[in-house]
């Protein structure tokens, strides 16, 4: 087996939900995918910073990271699994609002400023939770090369309106979803 199809077994096992739930859109869904299940899971975390990596390879991008807080695990699993194939990937944290104390940066880490970044999320829905990342980091100074999400569940049009390319290695269909 793939990593690629590794990870999508290990997402079906440990992640998809059945009930009735409120997603950050406020929409409604009879199903949830939990990708911090897999996203902080020690034995399937390398596995997702290899995927996204695999999927990402031929974008030109030194920096990695979104919205906190799904997307950390997933930037700091491909900060890892880059350095375990001699490759320097820095990640950033993007806050959802302004931090009023301290050194009251919105993006935390290295500085992304006049730096070709990947903006990165572990599911995006209607992709408002990425696009906000996209904006904060460009407002800072970066240029985002790219989107990609562990799950595309509905944003890909709203993401395709910004003119953005979106990387995905799993869509609703993988997971025999509507
Ligand atoms: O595409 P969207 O409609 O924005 O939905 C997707 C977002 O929802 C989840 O995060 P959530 O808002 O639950 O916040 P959290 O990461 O802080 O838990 C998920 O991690 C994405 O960030
Ligand atoms: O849209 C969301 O909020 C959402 C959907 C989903 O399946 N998983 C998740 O973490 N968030």
């Amino acid at each position: 087996m793939s990593d690629r199809d590794d990870l999508l077994q290990e997402i079906k096992d440990k992640a998809v939900v059945h009930g009735d739930f409120v997603l950050s859109s406020g929409r409604r869904a009879s199903w949830y995918v939990d990708l911090r299940r897999v996203t902080l899971d020690g034995a399937v975390a390398p596995l997702v910073g290899r995927v996204m990596l695999d999927e990402t390879a031929d974008l030109d991008y030194d920096a990695v990271g979104g919205l906190t807080l799904g997307a950390d695990p997933v930037a700091t699993a491909m900060l890892h699994a880059a350095a375990a194939r001699g490759r320097r990937l820095d990640a950033f944290v993007v806050r959802k609002s302004d931090k009023a104390h301290g050194l009251q940066r919105r993006i935390e880490g290295p500085d992304v400023a006049g730096r070709r970044v990947l903006a990165v999320e572990d599911t995006s829905t209607t992709g408002g939770s990425v696009l906000t990342a996209v904006q904060a980091l460009r407002a800072a100074g970066a240029e985002v090369v790219a989107v990609a999400t562990i799950l595309e569940r509905g944003a890909a049009p709203r993401i395709a309106e910004e003119g953005l390319e979106y990387r995905h290695p799993y869509s609703v269909a993988d997971l025999g979803m509507e």
